[in-house]
C-alpha cells in the first residue's frame, strides 16, 4: 500500500458558458516512503493542479486519490486538514514566509497545531531544525534581512518540523541562483533522507529534476515517464557512460 496513490485521476473545472476544461486526465501515480519523484512540465501543463491533489487540497473529478490506502473522498474535510498539517510539508518557489515574524516564529508555525510534546517543545524543535539547516545564528532574523537561500532554508525548516511523511516542493529553487539552488536541494535531500519522508519536486530545471530517482513529465495534463531526465540522471550517477 502506497502513501499516496492516484488511480486514473481526472481533474476538470467548470468554465462559464462552455464545456468543462480538462486539466488532468488519466493520471496514475504512486508515492511511497523514501521516494524521490521529480515532475517537469511546461507552464499550464497542470503541475499546480496535480500538487494540489497530492497535498489533499483538492479532490479528483473522477478516479481515485488514496492516502495510506484510504480513498480521500471518504475522509471528512476536517480530518483531511489534520492529515495535511501533520503528514505533508510544502515548500514554495517564493518561500511564503510571514514577513513580520522571525525565522524561529516562522519555523514554529506548524507546531502550533501539534499536540503533546511536539506542542510543548515547539520552540526547541523549531530552533533545533533551524540549526540543522545552518541558521542557528539567524534565529531572531526577519525574512527581509535574510538572503533568498536563507529564506528557503527557513521554509525547509518550517516544512520539516513536524517530520511529515511527504514533502511537496513546488519550484523550490525557482527564485535562487544556480549554486544556492543546488545547496538548498542538497540540504533538503539530506534531511528528507534522515526523516525517511517522500519528496515530490516540481521543477522547470533539468538539473533539479535529475536529482530525483523517478522522473515524470506532465504534458497537457497527461503524466508520463520522463526518459530524457532519467537518462541524464543515469549519466550523472555514472550508471551509463
Ligand atoms: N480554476 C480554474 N479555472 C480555469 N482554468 C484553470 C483553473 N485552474 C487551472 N486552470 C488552467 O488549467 C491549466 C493548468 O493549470 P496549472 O496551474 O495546474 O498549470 P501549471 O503547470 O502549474 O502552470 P505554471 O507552471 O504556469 O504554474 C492552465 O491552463 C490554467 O489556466
Amino acid at each position: 500500500m502506497s502513501l499516496l496513490e492516484l488511480d486514473d485521476v481526472t481533474r476538470t473545472v467548470p468554465i462559464a458558458d462552455s464545456e468543462a476544461l480538462t486539466i488532468l486526465s488519466g493520471v496514475d501515480l504512486k508515492v511511497d516512503a523514501g521516494d524521490r519523484v521529480s515532475i517537469v512540465g511546461r507552464s499550464g501543463s497542470g503541475k499546480s493542479t496535480l500538487l494540489n491533489l497530492l497535498g489533499l487540497l483538492d479532490l479528483p473529478t473522477t478516479g481515485e486519490l488514496r492516502w495510506d490506502g484510504v480513498d480521500v473522498r471518504s475522509i471528512r474535510s476536517g480530518h483531511r486538514d489534520r492529515i495535511r498539517g501533520r503528514e505533508i510539508g510544502f515548500i514554495f518557489q517564493q518561500f511564503n514566509l510571514l514577513e513580520g515574524r522571525t525565522a524561529t516564529e516562522n519555523a514554529v508555525l506548524p507546531l502550533l497545531y501539534a499536540d503533546g510534546p511536539s506542542f510543548w517543545r515547539r520552540e526547541r524543535i523549531a530552533r533545533d531544525m533551524l540549526e540543522r539547516v545552518g541558521l542557528g545564528h539567524r534565529l531572531d532574523s526577519l525574512p527581509s534581512s535574510l538572503s533568498g537561500g536563507e529564506q528557503q532554508r527557513v521554509a525547509i525548516a518550517r516544512a520539516l518540523v513536524r517530520t511529515p511523511r511527504v514533502i511537496l516542493a513546488d519550484e523550490p529553487t525557482g527564485a535562487l541562483d544556480l549554486e544556492t539552488g543546488q545547496s538548498v536541494m542538497d540540504l533538503l535531500d539530506e534531511i528528507v533522507s534522515e526523516q525517511g519522508a517522500a519528496l515530490v519536486t516540481i521543477t522547470h530545471d533539468p538539473a533539479i529534476a535529475a536529482r530525483g530517482d523517478r522522473h515524470l513529465r506532465l504534458d497537457s495534463g497527461v503524466l508520463t515517464a520522463d526518459e530524457a531526465t532519467a537518462a541524464a540522471a543515469a549519466v550523472h550517477r555514472g550508471v551509463v557512460t
